[in-house]
């Protein structure tokens, strides 16, 4: 297969049955660097993947493939995404000199983006701050505003990279809870890259642990286990996953963040 001029190439066709997202042998390469070395990734509309992975291994450059960020992708025509992409990142990428619905209005252009956005910023929790500016919302509050943009275009796939990583531990598990809701309500096809072993296994219906470029492996993550109803299939993917990623068995009990 020929390389791409800009490092990046991708074959096969797509999946016959209708996928979200559609990945076929992707090579990213930066000079003589290979990033990521033949990723095949299909995502079911409605479907919630989370991508683990140690620090390095390609994860937020195939993130940035899907979101359209690396135009050599969109070049070459290979990937299927859907029309409406949104992406969330760590740090929440707010317009400073803007108020909280103005960040959420910007780029609506139907004629009801202000109610639109003012929907949207109930259903995260921010009805009343519509006035505030971002730099009088907390951490976790900007966090909230940043899923309120991304919802409030309706996407048909949602990006997240580590969208929670600069969040305390309970400010955290508020917003998986929230995510949650909001996925329920919107049904975005949603890919989350995360170091979070706990996170991906709360959050996700299929785990793909993605190592040096190469996915290593892929798990599916029942409801029981999601849940924690079946503990031990719980602690089960729990090691197994930390087993993928190279984490030994005797750091099981520790905090299940890795590659950091
Ligand atoms: N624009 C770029 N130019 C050169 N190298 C790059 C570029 N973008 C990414 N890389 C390299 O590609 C590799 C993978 O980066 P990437 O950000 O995808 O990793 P990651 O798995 O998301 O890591 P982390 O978990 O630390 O965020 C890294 O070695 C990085 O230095």
């Amino acid at each position: 297969m020929a390389a791409h001029p800009g490092g990046l190439t991708a074959a096969a066709s797509a999946p016959a049955a209708p996928s979200a997202v559609s990945v076929r042998k992707l090579v990213r390469s930066f000079g003589t660097k290979s990033v990521l070395d033949g990723v095949d990734l299909d995502i079911a509309p409605g479907e919630f993947v989370a991508l683990l992975g140690p620090s390095g291994c390609g994860k937020s450059t195939l993130l940035r493939a899907l979101a359209g960020l690396d135009h050599e992708v969109r070049g070459g025509g290979v990937i299927s995404v859907p029309d409406r992409v949104s992406v969330v990142f760590q740090d929440s990428r707010l317009l400073p000199w803007d108020t909280v619905l103005g960040n959420v209005t910007l780029g609506v252009r139907e004629h009801d983006a202000d109610a639109r956005a003012r929907k949207a910023l109930a259903e995260v929790g921010l009805a009343g701050r519509e006035k505030a500016w971002p730099h009088q919302l907390s951490g976790g509050e900007q966090q909230r505003l940043a899923l309120a943009r991304s919802l409030v275009r309706e996407p048909q796939l949602l990006l997240a990279d580590e969208p929670f990583g600069a969040l305390d531990a309970l400010t955290r598990i508020r917003m998986h809870g929230l995510l949650q809701d909001l996925v329920a309500a919107h049904r975005p096809a949603v890919l989350l890259v995360t170091h979070d072993v706990d996170e991906a296994i709360a959050l996700a219906d299929r785990i793909v642990v993605l190592d040096r470029g190469r996915i290593a492996t892929v798990r599916p993550v029942p409801p029981a286990i999601r849940s924690s109803a079946d503990a031990a299939g719980h602690e089960s993917l729990r090691r197994d996953l930390l087993t993928a990623l190279g984490v030994e068995a005797a750091r099981t009990t520790e905090p299940a963040a890795v590659g950091r």
